[in-house]
């Protein structure tokens, strides 16, 4: 059985399908739910536990006492507003922050030696803060970042290439929100650059406008099915399922996460995702990944939206 004490803050539809996740694919050896609504948190265990036959936890568990998130090797914040229709993932920046400076001491004096999952959003201002209220290393502190979007622009390429998911290799940079962009330069599909590859009738499906076109699909993902639903809850729920399961197993495996960066591409301070290796304790580093003239540009440009969600909650300055 896996180990490790996961506790997932926030039982709302993300919370829940993080639990869920967790608990179909055994991340964890012990999942626990923590929410502020005690009559919600209590009938999400209940749901949960219920299935637990079929599966390879070994216990699901929760309440709304800060007593139940003690002793977690990994905390994921979900807790917090979402997005209206036509709300960008900026605009929940203030009323999150607040819910950060308002649970994470009693979470961190309960949970001293846990890594600290971000999925909150705007992820990446959240994952500053966080990192800030806790006064922890920043590798172990992040955000889920990009790694749902990178899940979402390999479905469609596979789609497109009529190829296995598991073979395209490209991932999405920068922000989780607007400015999120693809990294083309090193984008392959079996080894073959992306721009190369052909269809068996010799049509080459990523044209320019093609790749621009899946760019803006990716960053419109999430408005919607929120349009469509309320929330987007299940491929963010298997996706920190898996960066949960890097943590605790020790993969060292490389997803695009978001940490606060000190150094990568001149930029310290703010966080952003960028292709990360993350296992035991975190965030091990950040790649240096090949990137064109124009990408670089783009991610100083996700930098600088991110820099300046942080200078409009006016952040007081590391170390004062
Ligand atoms: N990073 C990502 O890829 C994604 C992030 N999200 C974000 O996740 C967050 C949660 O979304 P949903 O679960 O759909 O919202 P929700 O409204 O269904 O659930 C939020 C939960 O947080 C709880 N909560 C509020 N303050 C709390 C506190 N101080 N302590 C403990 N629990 C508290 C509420 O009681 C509620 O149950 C939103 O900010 C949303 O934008 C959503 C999808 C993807
Ligand atoms: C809501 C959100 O951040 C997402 O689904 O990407």
């Amino acid at each position: 059985m896996q180990s490790g004490k996961l506790v997932v803050v926030g039982a709302g539809a993300v919370g829940s399908s993080i639990a869920y996740a967790a608990l179909i694919r055994s991340s964890a050896r012990d999942i626990v739910l923590y929410d502020v609504d005690g009559p919600k948190v209590d009938a999400q265990v209940l749901d949960l536990a219920h299935g637990t036959q079929f599966t390879g936890v070994g216990s699901v568990s929760g309440g709304n006492d800060i007593a139940v998130a003690g002793g977690a090797d990994v905390v994921v914040i979900t807790a917090g507003a979402k997005q209206k229709p036509g709300q960008s993932r900026l605009d929940l920046a203030g009323t999150n922050a607040e819910i950060l400076r308002t649970v994470l001491p009693p979470l961190l004096a309960v949970s001293p030696d846990a890594v600290y999952l971000l999925v909150t959003n705007p992820c990446d201002v959240m994952t500053v803060i966080a990192q800030r209220i806790l006064g922890l290393p920043s590798g172990r502190v992040f955000g889920s970042g990009t790694l749902l979007d990178t899940s979402r622009l390999r479905w469609l390429i596979a789609q497109k290439a009529g190829i296995s998911r598991s073979s395209v290799h490209a991932s999405i940079v920068g922000e989780h929100g607007d400015t999120e962009f693809p990294l083309w330069t090193g984008a392959s599909i079996g080894g073959v650059p992306l721009k190369d590859w052909e269809l068996p009738d010799g049509e080459k499906p990523f044209s320019p406008q093609v790749l621009d076109e899946l760019t803006r699909e990716v960053a419109n993902a999430a408005y919607r099915v929120i349009a469509g639903k309320g929330a987007t809850n299940y491929a963010i729920g298997l996706s920190a399922a898996r960066i949960i399961e890097a943590v605790l197993r020790g993969e060292d495996a490389v997803l695009p996460v978001s940490s606060v960066l000190d150094g990568p591409y001149g930029m310290s301070g703010v966080a952003l995702s960028l292709p990360s290796v993350v296992g035991t304790g975190g965030v091990r580093s950040v790649l240096n990944v090949p990137m064109d003239d124009g990408e670089r540009e783009r991610l100083a440009r996700s930098a600088a939206a991110i820099q300046a969600a942080l200078d409009a909650l006016m952040l007081p300055e590391r170390g004062s």
